[in-house]
């Protein structure tokens, strides 16, 4: 089985305004692409259809013109209408056959792993990519089911050749430790949403990641 199959995309930024507060939200995307973010993800679990469709459009007008890819978190239909390049669900969103069924090839399809099993379901033969979710505790997003830690992430790496995505508690003091553990990316949202400089601290994170 190939070890840490290729996924171009080392360090992804999920974003949203809240994660954000009090800095602009657009204002920390841009930086943050400058500083090495290669994949975005906007994540808005608080707003309406309307707000989220509105700032996917403009978060797509950003990530256009550095020419990164945007993932759209949850909404397939918003993904499909700003022709994102990706989706992100989890275990209680739509569903990857349903998605690929529906749209093709139009989104690639970022699935959370929440449980070992799900790994032999059925999805996975629609799923591009994994979000092993989460490494560590995180008060990012708490409804969350197995804390996989490093050692989870690594016992996943041998058991799946599609990309994984290490997310949950990634800083600069544990994202070296599970990209070395097989991880193809590592996703963080209060790293660099937090930040007082996001551009700088997407630098650092990127240049463990290399
Ligand atoms: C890259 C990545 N991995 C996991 C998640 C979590 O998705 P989900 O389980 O659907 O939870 P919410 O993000 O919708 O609260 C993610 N967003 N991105
Ligand atoms: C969206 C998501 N999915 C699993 S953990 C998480 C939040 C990660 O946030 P942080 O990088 O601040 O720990
Ligand atoms: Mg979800």
């Amino acid at each position: 089985m190939a070890i840490n199959p290729l996924f171009p995309y080392p360090l992804y930024l999920v974003i949203s305004e809240q994660d954000c507060y009090p800095q602009s939200w657009l204002h920390v995307a841009e930086e943050a692409i400058i500083g090495g973010v290669d994949i975005i993800q906007l994540r808005e679990k608080n707003e309406t259809p309307t707000g989220f469709l509105e700032k996917a459009k403009k978060l797509k007008q950003l990530t256009d013109r550095y020419g990164i890819p945007l993932v759209i978190n949850d909404a397939v239909d918003i993904a499909i209408e700003i022709e994102a390049w990706g989706v992100h669900v989890g275990q209680n969103d739509r569903q990857p056959i349903a998605i690929r069924e529906k749209y093709g090839h139009r989104l690639q399809i970022g699935w959370s792993l929440e449980d070992r099993t799900q790994l032999d379901s059925k999805q996975m033969a629609a799923v591009d990519h994994l979000g092993v979710s989460p490494i560590f505790p995180t008060k990012t997003k708490t409804d969350t089911i197995t804390t996989w830690g490093i050692s989870g992430l690594a016992e996943l790496r041998n058991l799946t050749e599609k990309p994984l995505i290490a997310i949950g508690g990634m800083n600069l003091d544990t994202s070296a430790s599970a990209w070395l553990s097989g991880a193809d990316s590592i996703a963080v949202v209060s790293a660099i949403c937090q930040s007082k400089n996001p551009r700088e601290r997407s630098a650092q994170l990127k240049e463990l990641l290399t």
